[in-house]
């Protein structure tokens, strides 16, 4: 292994995984040869439909599943080899709360913490259960708390070792828009004060809104890694509407091979373009219009949503995958 070179100072990634796969028991390939560093203290985003190998991934790097090849390392540490203290480094908010129901907050907390061999520190829990708005709750039993709060317990027990990694598994699946809102700040918060976040999720608008960096995995596979704006820009479309003045029965011959869809009440054109593209075409578009007689009222474009450019890159995906 050659040494870092000590004139540039490079920042490590603070999780490294190379060549990860998973083939279950049952011979099924979950995840196939997945590369991915994250960097220390950024909100990466890890996108895919349903079965894709979002659950068997994160369950990997935090020793619940066995990888079948590749490695992992945790702030650099061999998830398998050196499993004590990279685990230490992780926290994992599960999607569901599965035990502990009679246990008081409090005792669930401490007991977390306990279990990663950490010493005791009611400050530091306390500052937990606090910026969770779960102090008041922190003698109540886990079973008559609200759904949200059982979820806030979830998180708050993920923090209690200080892990410089936390893994959030779906963690707004099913909550209403306010705690949703809330959770998003709370994730913000931490990130801010260093913590590296990693979550999975199914609503598009969370990775827009949340994600420095997103990763899009379908059948196993990383089909794209990139800044969150940089994936925009590239794979986004805009689209021009033009509101036309009088109705339109088709679209003339003239602009025939145009990117142009006419609406069913002939009232709106619009006009497909890319992002990056070094001309739209827009220019000529409304020369051509103009030519023909074709006048509109306003104009207005939009960009593709992050959802739009999601579906796109799963649907390119999963040509040739299996079904
Ligand atoms: N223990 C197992 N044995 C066999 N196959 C499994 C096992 N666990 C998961 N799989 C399969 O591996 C694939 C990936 O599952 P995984 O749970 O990682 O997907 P996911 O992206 O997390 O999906 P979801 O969003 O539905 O949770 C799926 O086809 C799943 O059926």
């Amino acid at each position: 292994m050659g040494a870092p070179c000590p004139h540039v100072p490079r920042m490590e990634p603070i999780l490294s995984i190379r060549g990860l796969g998973k083939t279950y028991a049952s011979g099924h390939v979950a995840l196939k040869s997945v590369d991915l560093d994250i960097r220390r203290g950024e909100i990466f985003a890890l996108l895919g439909p349903n079965g894709a190998g979002k659950t068997t991934l994160i369950s990997i790097v935090c020793g619940i599943v066995n990888a079948s090849r590749g490695s992992v390392l945790a702030d650099g540490h061999d998830i398998v080899r050196e499993f004590r203290q990279a685990r230490a480094k992780i926290g994992l908010v599960p999607q569901e709360l599965s035990t502990d129901a009679f246990e008081t907050v409090w005792s669930t907390v401490r007991l977390s913490r306990g279990l990663f061999g950490k010493p005791r520190d009611d400050a530091h829990l306390e500052k937990v259960l606090r910026s969770l708005s779960l102090w008041d709750k922190r003698d109540s039993k886990i079973m008559a708390l609200s759904g949200g709060m059982k979820r806030r317990v979830l998180i708050a027990k993920a923090l209690a070792h200080e892990p410089a990694i936390l893994f959030l598994d779906e963690p707004t699946a099913g909550v209403d828009v306010e705690l949703r809102r809330d959770m998003w700040n709370l994730v913000r918060e931490l990130r801010d004060k260093g913590t590296t976040i990693i979550l999975t999720t199914h609503y598009i608008e969370e990775a827009e809104e949340m994600a420095d960096r997103i990763g899009v995995i379908n059948h196993g596979e990383l089909v794209v890694v990139d800044e969150k704006d940089a994936l925009m820009r590239k794979l986004g479309k805009k689209q021009l509407t033009l509101h036309l003045q009088a109705p339109l029965a088709a679209i003339p011959a003239e602009l025939a091979g145009q990117p142009l869809e006419l609406s069913d009440d002939g009232l709106s054109l619009v006009y497909t373009f890319d992002v990056q593209g070094e001309r739209t075409g827009i220019a000529t578009l409304l020369r051509r219009l103009a030519d023909q007689g074709i006048d509109f009222r306003d104009l207005n474009t939009q960009e593709s949503s992050l959802e739009e450019i999601f579906v796109s890159l799963v649907h390119r995906g999963g040509k040739g995958g299996p079904a």
